[in-house]
């Protein structure tokens, strides 16, 4: 296991407190490297674009919200073609790699970065890498051209195939070395991002032209900084249709309950600092149906018995509607589970904490409530958990997937590395490994978004306020003086989380 070695982040400072969170670039460790005009200059399809080429100092806010005096604050540089690469096409020999959980349009990703290649630069040698991070020094890997990627967007799972541990830096970048490989394309969450970035750490240790480029998968939505992750909109979209399936059971019986279990479980990392837990696919989905009456998460804590408890909750719905519909998080509810069972700590293969199915405790928890009391009550559970992940990506994901695609080759074709392509305020970007890795997304229980939530089902929050959790402040941006600019380089914090084989 290759420790990660401290690296200077570039960061660049601007007048009214305008802050660059830049990536870095080969030539910052190879200064001697050859530049080439872009072959997209002579495409026939860009040759009427406008400033088709993205300006050198175009950057996007992180944050786009801001008050008449603040500072401009941070910003990622926008992605985009650039009028000059630091790759001659038949130079540049590339893979794809897919790791952790599926993702609807994991296919769509792999489509467009051959696409984008091959057909925009004209890159005939690309490699399929089999079965996660292990197949780099572990399997046979797979010639990619057009033809052979040309419908994978209509299936669901990745063509490559996918992995969770197997994570050898020292290996992975050996066969990188022996392959001769100079593009890395990582799609992956955040334990495959957290693996991109000592990769691409180690690539740099050793001097070698090699652009490591990451694409944040998620179905949890747990990658911070971008807008959301490819594939959230289709599995909320088909999270959609087991919650409909329970509401047609709630409503067809006496006292019915349609009880639907989600994914979005609970990070090992972030159960180290008490945090975050992400419960967004049964948010959305419960805002999106309209159909839910309680929603239950991981980020927001809640009990069983008593006055003002969960059992309490849905006696009264019962009463006032004969039907009712719960959506559960699968990581909500673990601690209580835990407390009413022996348990004992599980991890998988990448180190994730393997979940015990709350959906089955609370459901039976739930029965026996009714059946202690005497009252009639009909229990419909549904599973659909696999079944979200397993389907093609939807319309508007299939454009999201291309364009962070070919923003990603852009990228490197430019000779830029160790970053992450991503969403940022709707605009495409390169983010910095170290923004990625250093904490996950989590639904904020004290936001407007969960207060909406909280109104349209019409639940109880289950929580005091000593109960609410007091959220990091974000540290304030201290502005610049006018005109000051400074180039500045500060300690990135490597990557904390072992790695896991
Ligand atoms: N801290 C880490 N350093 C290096 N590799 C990691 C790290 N955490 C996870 N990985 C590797 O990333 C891959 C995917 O991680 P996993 O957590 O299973 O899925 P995801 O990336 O989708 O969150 C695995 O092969 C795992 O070994
Ligand atoms: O595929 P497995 O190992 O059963 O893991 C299931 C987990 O994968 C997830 O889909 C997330 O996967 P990633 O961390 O790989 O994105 C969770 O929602 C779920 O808890
Ligand atoms: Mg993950």
């Amino acid at each position: 296991m290759t420790s990660p070695k401290r690296n200077k982040a570039k960061i660049v400072n601007g007048p009214g407190g305008y802050i660059l969170q830049d990536v870095p670039h080969l030539i910052d460790y190879l200064p001697d490297l050859h530049a080439y005009p872009n072959p997209l200059q002579d495409n026939p399809a860009y040759s009427v674009v406008k400033q088709y080429f993205v300006d050198a100092d175009d950057s996007v806010p992180e944050k786009i919200v801001v008050h008449k005096d603040g500072p401009r604050g941070i910003h990622f540089r926008r992605a985009g073609p650039r009028q000059k690469v630091y790759f001659d096409s038949d130079e540049v020999h590339a893979c794809i790699v897919t790791c952790g959980g599926l993702c609807p349009g994991l296919n769509t990703v792999i489509r467009e970065i051959v696409s984008s290649l091959s057909c925009m630069y004209g890159v005939n040698r690309i490699l399929g890498i089999d079965g996660g991070y292990r197949g780099f020094y572990a399997k046979n890997t797979i010639p990619l051209d057009s033809k052979v990627v040309n419908d994978i967007h209509k299936r669901g799972g990745t063509i490559l195939g996918t992995s969770r541990g197997g994570h050898d830096t020292a290996k992975i970048v050996d066969s990188i070395q022996d392959r001769g490989i100079n593009q890395v394309y990582i799609i992956g969450g955040d334990g495959t991002q957290r693996g991109a970035s000592v990769i691409y750490e180690e690539i740099r240790r050793r001097g070698l032209k090699v652009a490591v480029v990451g694409i944040p998968k998620t179905i949890d939505n747990d990658i911070p900084v971008i807008d959301r992750s490819f594939g959230f909109d289709t599995a909320v979209e088909e999270a959609q249709r087991a919650i409909n399936a329970a509401h047609v059971e709630a409503e067809s019986n006496e006292n019915g309950i349609g009880f639907v279990k989600l994914m979005g479980r609970y990070s090992e990392l972030l159960l180290l600092i008490k945090k975050a837990k992400p419960g967004f696919i049964a948010m959305y989905a419960t805002l999106a149906s309209r159909d839910v009456d309680c929603c239950l998460i991981p980020e927001s804590p809640f009990y069983l018995e008593g006055e003002g408890g969960l059992l309490e909750f849905i006696e009264r719905r019962l009463k006032e509607n004969g039907h009712m519909v719960i959506v559960l998080a699968e990581g909500a509810g673990q601690d209580l589970m835990s407390k009413s069972m022996e348990s004992n700590t599980l991890e998988d293969a990448s180190g994730n904490k393997l979940l015990k199915d709350v959906g089955l405790w609370l459901s039976q928890s739930i029965k026996d409530h009714f059946k202690k009391n005497k009252m009639e009550m009909n229990l419909k559970y549904i599973d659909p958990t696999y079944m979200i992940r397993a389907v093609p990506s939807n319309a508007s994901d299939n454009v999201y997937c291309s364009l962070l695609a070919q923003s990603a080759v852009h990228g490197a074709m430019a000779g830029y590395t160790g970053y992450t392509s991503g969403l940022v305020n709707g605009r495409q970007t390169y983010i910095p490994y170290y923004r990625i890795t250093e904490k996950q997304n989590h639904v904020v229980i004290t936001d407007r978004m969960w207060a909406r939530l909280l109104s349209s089902t019409n639940q109880p929050s289950f929580l005091g306020p000593k109960d609410i959790p007091e959220e990091k402040k974000e540290l304030p941006v201290t502005p610049l003086p006018d005109g000051e600019k400074s180039d500045a380089v500060v300690d990135i914090p490597p990557v904390t989380k072992e790695v896991t084989k």
